[in-house]
């Protein structure tokens, strides 16, 4: 599958939280130009694989390479051209955003002047840059995710991984942060897009994974998904068909009833 350069790879990937076997052996390979749509039930171990791509999860079986380096045993300056938009970030509040911008930049390794000039323009196109020198504490829900968003990407790198990006975000920002996306993967990119939000998932992604009970229960692009399920309908769909979740009226109704305080004895 795919034409690019293989750009990550998972073998037999495993991680256990104490008793709780949360990965049971994933094997993936990711090509550049990929939009890796990665998806699955809350608790599947969608952030957890991240983590460990990432270098944040320590204690997983398996083998992970990233752009050709086991990631266990390389110096880590393959993170230099990897970046990272977490679903929960722990965003320094007390920062201006220039100020962590500038910061973040200088982690990955470009220099104090490009990374402050970046920061600056990045701003700007989001129509931000009044806020440039204002504390990240005074930010909004959806201006500290545009902070993390191009907290992510400042150092211009080859593979992104984004966990639940759009948390928050304005439906005109939304369309900018989907054509950026679009617009990096003609440009050669790679992206790995975790997230719950189906449609986008559905839209963005060349190629969908899911991830249940441990293992990748499905691999393809939409259309092929589609066909090996013969559903006819969305993303969503297939999710929960593949999900084996097909008692939300089920739920939804008993819910109602709890709340309502009726006659479910549940
Ligand atoms: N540091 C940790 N210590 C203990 N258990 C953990 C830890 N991190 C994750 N887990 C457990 O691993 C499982 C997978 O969590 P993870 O956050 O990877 O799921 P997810 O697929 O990203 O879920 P969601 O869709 O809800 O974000 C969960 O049962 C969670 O409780």
């Amino acid at each position: 599958m795919g034409d690019g350069e293989k750009v990550l790879s998972m073998e037999n990937l495993t991680m256990h939280f104490g008793g709780n076997q949360v990965l049971r052996g994933i094997n993936l390979d990711v090509y550049q130009g990929q939009v890796i749509g990665y998806i699955g039930p809350n608790g599947a171990g969608k952030s957890t694989t991240l983590k460990i791509l990432l270098g944040l999860v320590e204690g997983y079986g398996g083998t992970v390479e990233i752009f050709g380096e086991n990631i266990k045993e390389s110096d880590h300056t393959y993170k230099r051209k990897i970046g990272y938009v977490p679903e929960n970030a722990d965003i320094y509040e007390n920062l201006t955003a220039d100020e962590y911008l500038t910061f973040v930049g200088e982690l990955y390794g470009i220099d104090r002047e490009t990374a402050s000039r970046k920061a600056r323009k990045l701003m700007a196109a989001f129509e931000m840059e009044d806020v440039l020198h204002s504390r990240i504490s005074s930010f909004s829900k959806g201006m500290r995710q545009k902070v993390i968003i191009m907290s992510g990407v400042i150092h211009d790198p080859d593979l992104i991984f984004l966990d639940e990006p759009l948390n928050g975000l304005d439906a005109n920002s939304v369309m900018i942060i989907k054509d950026v996306m679009e617009q990096l993967v003609e440009r050669g990119k790679t992206i790995f897009y975790s997230s719950h939000i189906m449609d986008v998932v559905e839209k963005i992604s060349n190629r969908i994974v899911l991830l249940a009970d441990g293992k990748i229960a499905a691999d393809g692009t939409f259309a092929e998904l589609r066909q090996a399920n013969e559903k006819e309908g969305s993303l969503e769909d297939i999710f929960n068909q593949l999900t084996g979740f097909d008692e939300y009226k089920d739920t939804a109704e008993q819910v109602v009833g709890i709340i309502m305080d009726g006659e479910d004895d549940a």
